[in-house]
Formats: C-alpha cells, structure tokens, sequence
C-alpha cells in the first residue's frame, strides 16, 4: 500500500454492490469521459448530477485516455463521481504508452478519495520507445513488464492486495488490432486463453466492448459461461458478472464512426433501419432508442447463472437523453410515488427544494450557470422526441438510505432497481430529461451534433469520439502503408494533393479512419461538397497550405438537397460559410497574417495557433488596435461564428457547426500531437523522423471563415487566399 493517509471507504466493490442486489434483478452502469474543455467539464457536472439523481446507475465509469493522455481529468473527474455525488466509481487504467509511474499516482489517488474499483485495460499496443520508461524504484517486481492488460491486473494485486475490485475488458465479436495479425482479424477463441489469464490473475467482473449483435453477444456470453480453462481444468467465468456494453444511437454520423473503431458490427436489420432515416437526425435519435431498447430487452432475456442479477453498460458518450428514453422504456428506472408525480410540474421546486442534499444542491446551482451559459450559444430548449407507449413500472421502489448524503451510503434495491436507494423524485426527473420538461428538461439539451463538425465546445460532449484521448487512428505499420516514409516537404505536399483529388482516403489528422486505414463511414476521401471548390484547395496546397478541413459557400439549399442537405426532408433550408482549416510553414505566416488583417474585418475571420500554443485571431488583433484607436469592431467578443445553419419549420434555428476560439484551440493541441505520434512511427533518429518534428514545431494551424456566402461572393474565400 501507499504510504499516504487513506479514508476509511465504503465497500463500494462493483462487486459487492451486486451481491447485494435481489436475485435476478437488473442493474445498469454508465461511463463518461473527462470533456475537452474547460466549459463542458463544468456542464458535465450539471449533467453528472441529473443524471445520477435521476437515473441512479449502480455505479460509473470514468475513462482514461490511452497513454494517459487525460491521466489529471480522469482523476478529477472520478473524484467527482465517487466523493461529490456519492456514486460508486470505476476509474478505467490503460498500461501501456506512459510514463509508469503514473499508474500508482493513479491508483494511490483513487484510494485517498475512496474509490475502489479499475477497469484495467492495456490501451494502445506497447511502443519501443516506452520500454525504458520505469516506475519509480521499488515500485514494480523485478522482471514486471506492462505489454498487456494481464500485466496491470498482476501489478495491482502484488501491490494492493485486495483493496480494489477489478474489471477487465471483454470483446463479444473479439478484439482486433496490429499486435497479433497471426490470429486474423476478430477472433473470440484467440481472445479466451488471455481473458482467462486475466482472471486467474484477479479480475473480479468483465465488461465488454459495446456491441449491436445480439446474436454475437449472446453466443459469446454462453462461450464464456462454459469455458474450460486448460489449466484448471474449471469453469472459471460460471459465475462472474459479465456486463455488455451498449451505446445509445446519437446520430448516423457517430453510429459508423464508433462501431468501426471498436470493429463491432453492425446486423444488416439494424443498418437498414438507420440508413432509411440517415439524413434526419432526430428519427435517427428515435430509431436508436428503440434498437437498444429492443436490444436491453434480448439481453434481460438470456439466461443468467443462478440467481446473477444482469448487468448492463451504457456508454453515454456524455450524451443524456436518449440513455433517459432507454431506462425508461426498458423500465430500468424506480417507479415515481404520487408525490413524485405530484412534482412534476413544478420541477424548478422539485429540483432546487427539500429533497436534494448536500452536495447536490451546489451542484445544481451550477447547473443553472451552465444553463445560462447553454442559452447563449445553440440553445434548442425544446428539442424533443416523442415516444409512445410510456407506461409506469409496476414494481415499488428502492428503498434505503439517501446515497447522494453520504459517501458511506449502502446500496440496495429491488427486482426492478438500479441499486440505488430511492429517496429523490428520480422517474419523474427521468421524465423532465427525455421530455424537455422543466428546468430539468430546458438544461438537458441533445447536443445535436457533439461529434458533428465542430459542436459547441460547452458541450460535455464536444470533440471526442472514443474518450480514449486524441490518437492517430492507425498504428505503426499501416500509418506507414497509407503515407508512406516522407523525407521533404514536399513529400507531405503530395499527400495532401492525393487526399484532395480523392485518391488517399485520409490524411493522418483525418477523423474518417479506422485501425485498418479503411474509410470509416465507407463514403470515400471527402465530403461531396468539396467537389465544388477541389480546384481551390488543391492550388492553395500547391501553395504549401496544407488543407485539413473545409467547406463551399451555400445560400439557402433546401435540406433535401442531395448534397448540401441535411435535416428534416423538405422542412427547410441550409446555410454555410465557406472556411478553411489548414497548416502552412511558420515563415510564410508574417505575409499572409497581413493579408488577413488588411480583409476587411466584417468579410473574413480568421484563427491561428501554433506548437507552443501561441494563439492569435482577429480578434486579438482588433484588440491591440482598439487600444491603438482603430478597430471598427467592437472588441473582445467571444470567437463564436456559426458558420452552417439550417432554417426549418416549428424550429429554433440549428446550427451545426460552430467555430469558435476555445474549440479550436483544444483542436491544435490535438493536431499538433497528431504530428508526434506520426512522428514515433519512425526510427529514432531517422530521416522522416527528424521531418515531422522540425514541421511539428514549426507550422502554424489557421482557419480562415469568409463571411459572405450569398451568389458570386461566396466564393471571396478562396480569391483572397489564392491572391498574392
Ligand atoms: C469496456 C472497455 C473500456 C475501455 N476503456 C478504455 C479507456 O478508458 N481508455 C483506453 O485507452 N482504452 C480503453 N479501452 C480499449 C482497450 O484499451 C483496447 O481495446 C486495447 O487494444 C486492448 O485492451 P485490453 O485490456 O483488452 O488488452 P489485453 O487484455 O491485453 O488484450 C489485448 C489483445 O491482445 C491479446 N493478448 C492478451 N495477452 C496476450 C499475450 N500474452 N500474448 C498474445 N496476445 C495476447 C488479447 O487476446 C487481445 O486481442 C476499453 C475497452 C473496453 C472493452
Ligand atoms: N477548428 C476546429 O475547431 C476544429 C475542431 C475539431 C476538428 N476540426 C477539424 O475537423 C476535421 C474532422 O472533423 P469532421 O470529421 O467533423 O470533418 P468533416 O469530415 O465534416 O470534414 C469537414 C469538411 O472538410 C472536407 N475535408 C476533409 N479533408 C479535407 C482536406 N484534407 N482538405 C480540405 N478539405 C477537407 C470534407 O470533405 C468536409 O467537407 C479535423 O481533421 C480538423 O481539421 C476542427
């Protein structure tokens, strides 16, 4: 054990909590992600607080960026959960990639604010370059080395006895990736012998990659369940808590993008269903809802072990209505007492009154800051899906002691309980999330397009896809396959120049690839629409202005436009600015910084950043020239440009993406460490190597948005740009 002062903690094992539950029950985890920004790691909290008051998880999880790339957040944030909302906490810990010392800060930190369960994973494939990388002295075995996640589940034992309950992860379609291509692509026979490893080494409970396979999963619970292990010669996962995971459908876009990065599958049935509402994202929302609903059902359908209760996990990507739909159609949640019901109507006293305590109170006073601060920017209070067939459960509800009050808190519940005790109005709250209803309901806002273009960066969920940190999607060997061993500038100028005419489906800073180099969403390089300006891009790269990110001009397309459209069919019209995102060399940036500021200000706006982070935008420079008594705007005000909308009818204006200052430095962050690890995909010393940290250090990222969009001047943008 760690030599600091520890709580005496709650016996809040995942594993206890279960054993706790009634035979045959249900219960149900959710994990969240620390958010990007400063903004939405402030609204998560709001967002944590209804969630857990009103859903009432049996415990959450809280992921660790690969590398531990998020290692202060994650912290932050599961101390959050555990000590600040009373919730049983599951830190996920990857091994591999990092500095190793940071596993047991990580882990003496969860013990000195009592959590007491890890999800231990390995994260990415062990890299060469972190091999040296040791722990402090003394605190690993002689001959302990962390390649895979067996090796953490062994670490935590020898040095923390049996203070933490462990989960390890599982993978229902098995797991993919480059460290052992022998075994073929998926295989879950190959996966057995190693999950066994980890179990024999003390994991505690599974819990798997998400998965929309029924079939799959079913074959691969009933596989586990029967299992022989060689050496034993025992069933050994008999009775071991397995929980599936789940991701609530948020939009089409996500639904391609997650399911290829986790190589789940998705049945012809369900594509069919969402490819038919693809272009609509509020019958995507619905459909999704209703295959994970159905999806709960099949699973609460398969047999348990005696007595087992069943176990279910949400990845919520941060998002909360349509995990709110879900518990509730699947009657996951404690009924509502008349009382409850009673209060719905005046959810503002419900919410702020007698019945929440402690340390929920402050936390919804944040959230009505949040709430003032969502109001400003894409607010869309009334959003809302409407379901049918709501019907009350008809089991009582939970009953024990309040668990938001005290950390000590026990946890128990009955056949149709989360496992949380039930003191606070939590259906009906239920109800105000899913139906808009209320101060609940106003604050809990779908965040249409978290992972859209770029989302508001308020977003608990802005920005991040997988949780697991920014990363270059692909590894060593097949990052080398797609883009070869550049050794010039101009080698770099030529992949571009493929990416743009379409004959390279990504780039290395490209969302829309996955751990194979395939395209995730199977439609190609780009965008359509870039067609209509692939001229412009491809002379502004000849002009070493290396594209990443852009889009044409539109004045009012109807958004059933093949396409420009999106949106409701035929209810409406899109608008777009034209902007482009791209990287060119430090030294060219003096001359073309003037050329921007010489714009006229009401025409162009423009962002830059750099490796050490120095930002610059027209603002900052309106600025420093109102101090200097000549701007014609006013100054300092808050970055924010929407640059697509749409117009439809009975609706607040949508729009989509935003770009603003805060999102787009937490992006350079990203880009710039994208370069890194493009970088360690290369010899130590070589030639490429050298290339793309001399260019890490010294390329500048700008965005650049034309204001103008209507007919001829649309295309302003790309005359400026291409003037010299
Ligand atoms: C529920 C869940 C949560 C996750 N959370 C995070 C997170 O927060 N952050 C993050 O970065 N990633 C996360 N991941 C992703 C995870 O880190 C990756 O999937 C990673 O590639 C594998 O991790 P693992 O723990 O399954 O590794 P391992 O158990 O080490 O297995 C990795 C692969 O290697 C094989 N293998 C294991 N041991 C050996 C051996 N001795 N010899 C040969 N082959 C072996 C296994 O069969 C498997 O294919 C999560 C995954 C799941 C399912
Ligand atoms: N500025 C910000 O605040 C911010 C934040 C997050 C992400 N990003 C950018 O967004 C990209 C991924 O976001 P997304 O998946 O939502 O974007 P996306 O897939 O919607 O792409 C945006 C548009 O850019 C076009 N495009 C793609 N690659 C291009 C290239 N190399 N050159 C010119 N145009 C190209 C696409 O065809 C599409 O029209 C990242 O690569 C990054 O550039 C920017």
């Amino acid at each position: 054990m760690g030599s600091r002062t520890h709580l005496r903690p709650p016996d809040d094992k995942v594993t206890t909590l279960v054993s706790r539950l009634p035979p045959s029950s249900t219960y149900f985890s959710l994990e969240f992600f620390p958010p990007k920004t400063q903004a939405g790691f402030t609204n998560l909290q709001a967002r944590l607080a209804r969630m857990t008051t009103a859903f009432r998880p049996l415990f959450v999880t809280v992921t660790w960026g690969a590398g531990g790339s998020t290692a202060t957040k994650s912290l932050e944030l599961a101390e959050i959960c555990q000590r600040q909302l009373g919730v049983p906490t599951v830190l996920h810990l990857t091994c591999t990639n990092m500095n190793q010392k940071l596993i047991d800060e990580a882990l003496e930190e969860c013990q000195s604010v009592g959590i007491r369960n890890i999800l231990a994973l390995r994260g990415d494939p062990p890299r060469e370059e972190y091999k040296d990388v040791l722990p402090d002295p003394g605190s690993k075995a002689d001959g302990e080395e962390f390649v895979w996640a067996v090796d953490l589940v062994k670490h935590i034992r020898r040095k923390y006895g049996d203070y933490f309950c462990i989960g390890v992860a599982g993978y229902p379609e098995g797991h993919a990736d480059e460290s052992h291509p022998e075994a073929g692509k998926q295989n879950v026979e190959h996966d057995l012998p190693y999950l066994a490893e980890k179990t024999k080494a003390g994991a505690d409970f599974i819990m798997t990659q998400l998965t929309y396979d029924v079939k799959a999963y079913r074959n691969y619970e009933e596989r586990l369940r029967n299992y022989i292990d060689d050496e034993t010669k025992k069933k050994l996962f008999k009775d071991i808590p397995i929980i599936p995971g789940l991701m609530p459908i948020q939009s089409y876009q996500i639904i391609r993008r997650i399911t290829k990065l986790s190589h789940a599958k998705i049945p012809d049935d369900i594509s069919a269903r969402i490819e038919a509402v693809k272009n609509d994202d509020e019958e995507v929302k619905k459909v999704g809802v209703d295959i994970i609903s159905e999806l709960v059902e099949q699973i609460r359908g398969m047999p348990q072990p005696d007595g087992l209760p069943r176990g279910l996990h949400f990845y919520t990507l941060n998002l909360e209505k349509s995990v709110a739909f879900i518990l509730e159609r699947c009657k996951l949640l404690p009924t509502t007492s008349e009382s409850e019901a009673s209060s719905s109507d005046d959810s503002d006293v419900a919410v702020e009154g007698k019945e929440i305590v402690n340390g929920i109170k402050s936390q919804h006073q944040i959230s009505n800051r949040a709430k003032r601060r969502a109001s400003s920017v894409n607010a869309q209070p009334h959003n809302r899906v409407i379901l049918g067939n709501r019907t009350k459960s008809p089991n009582g509800a939970a009953t024990g002691p309040n668990v938001l009050s005290s950390i000590t808190a026990k946890h128990e519940a009955d056949e149709s309980g989360s496992g949380i005790p039930a003191s606070q109005p939590t259906r009906t709250h239920n109800l105000m999330i899913s139906e808009g209803q209320g101060s609940l309901g106003r604050e809990a806002t779908w965040d249409d397009f978290p992972n859209g273009r770029w989302g508001p960066s308020h977003s608990p969920a802005f920005g991040e896809i997988d949780g697991y940190g920014p990363s270059l999607k692909v590894g060593p060997i097949t990052a080398r396959r797609l883009w070869g061993h550049p050794k010039s500038a101009a080698d770099i100028t030529d992949l571009f120049k493929r990416h743009v005419t379409g004959e390279l489906h990504a780039v290395p800073w490209s969302d829309d690839v996955d751990a194979d180099g395939v395209s995730n969403t199977g439609e190609g390089a780009l965008r359509a629409e870039t067609e209509h300006i692939r001229k412009e891009l491809l002379d502004l790269i000849n002009q070493g202005y290396w594209t990443l990110a852009s889009q044409p001009a539109i004045d009012g397309v109807r958004s059933d436009h093949p396409t420009f459209g999106w949106g409701p069919k035929g209810e409406g019209f899109v608008f777009q600015k034209a902007f482009v995102e791209f990287f060119c060399a430090s030294s060219a940036w003096p001359a073309l910084r003037q050329k921007l500021i010489d714009a006229s200000e009401t025409d162009i706006s423009w962002m830059k950043i750099d490796a050490q982070g120095d930002f610059e935008s027209t603002e900052t420079v309106s600025t420093s020239k109102t101090n200097g008594a000549s701007s014609k705007r006013t100054p300092g005000t808050s970055g924010v440009n929407a640059v697509t909308w749409g117009v439809f009818r009975g609706k607040e204006i949508v729009t989509p993406t935003i770009i603003e200052a805060e999102s787009f430095r937490t992006w350079g962050e990203e880009a710039y460490s994208i370069w890194g690890e493009w970088r360690r995909c290369f010899p130590r010393g070589s030639r490429e190597e050298k290339l793309l940290e001399e260019l890490r250090r010294t390329v500048v990222l700008v965005n650049v948005v034309s204001q103008r969009y209507v007919g001829e001047e649309g295309m302003a943008l790309w005359k400026l740009l291409a003037g010299n």
